[in-house]
């Protein structure tokens, strides 16, 4: 039986397995199945993974440029993470010394900074637009606050698709049993993560982490390829913002702070720039993991 190196990162709480691109993993979508399994996966303070960050370091290049590859626990491969490319740039920066880097992803090229006090990365433009959600054709229009298998939902891509649900209180919806038929309704040809958000006053929630942030939602998220809720989503906080911004509840570009179960993340949706994303990333462990036969 072969053994990589592998190391545990996570990024408020949405955690990930990360191992050189060139090991040698010939079935990486069997690799992920394995060690991602929430009972039986790799250990740790919480058993498995939310996905595996393969990653291709080119150190030469100025800035650093590094091509993330996402494998996820059903052995899909995601064209974007928000908090993945903050583990990524983090990763980059502890091999190299550098503080920018360049990450590249399917989605397009993503600028990070690292920072003692967060990791921040451009998120690129969200798009409401039908055909890069994706929608189905006969959409007929962009998806703004529209019923869609019992949420009101706003549809948008922030790198992957997002049905975004503003509710009264994230915490009193059962996600499990909501998020399901809106991640496959047939108006998502590609499926989508399902995103809910509550506006929150910060009189009544501690500003930790986002300094400046003077607007704040809850956030949690139902994932596509993990086909479950994670304890954070960086495109998914991208996006409640963005359609916060859509549907006018929220007529500033931020910063604004998206709270989901795992910590606390800064988000700025500009009017004429890409987003951005800031947050922690913590390294866990370094390990080996078996490659399955
Ligand atoms: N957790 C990620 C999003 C990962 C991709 C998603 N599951 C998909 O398949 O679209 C993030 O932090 O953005």
């Amino acid at each position: 039986m072969t053994a990589v190196a592998a190391e545990k990162y996570h990024g408020t709480e949405n955690d990930f397995i990360v191992v050189a691109a060139d090991a040698p993993v010939a079935d990486r979508a069997a690799f992920a199945r394995t060690h991602c399994d929430r009972e039986t996966g790799v250990g740790g303070e919480r058993t498995g993974a939310d996905g595996v960050l393969f990653l291709d370091l080119d150190p030469s290049a100025s800035p650093v440029r590094v091509t993330m590859t996402l494998v996820q626990p059903d052995g899909s491969i995601a064209e974007m993470c928000g908090n993945g490319a903050r583990i990524t740039a983090t990763w980059a920066a502890r091999e190299t010394g550098a503080r920018e880097v360049i990450v590249e992803t399917p989605a397009g090229d993503r600028h990070a900074v690292v920072r003692n006090e967060g990791v921040t990365v451009e998120m690129g433009r969200p798009s409401f637009e039908p055909a890069d959600v994706p929608l189905a054709r006969d959409a007929g229009g962009p998806l703004i606050d529209t019923p869609i298998e019992g949420l009101t939902v706003t549809a948008v891509n922030t790198g992957v698709p997002h049905a975004v649900a503003f509710v009264d209180d994230v915490d009193a919806v059962d996600l499990t049993a909501v998020a399901p038929p809106v991640r496959h309704a047939a108006i998502f040809p590609e499926g989508a993560n399902v995103t809910l958000a509550t506006r929150v006053d910060l009189d009544d929630d501690a500003v930790e982490g986002a300094p400046g942030a003077p607007e704040a939602y809850r956030q949690r998220t139902y994932e596509r390829g993990v086909e479950g809720e994670t304890l954070a989503c960086g495109t998914g906080a991208v996006a409640v913002v963005a359609a916060a911004r859509r549907t006018g509840r929220l007529d500033t570009e931020g910063p604004v702070r998206v709270s989901p179960p795992g910590g606390d993340l800064v988000i700025v949706v500009p009017d004429d720039g890409p987003a951005t994303l800031t947050g922690p990333v913590e390294r866990e462990f370094a390990t080996e993991l078996e490659v399955p036969e």
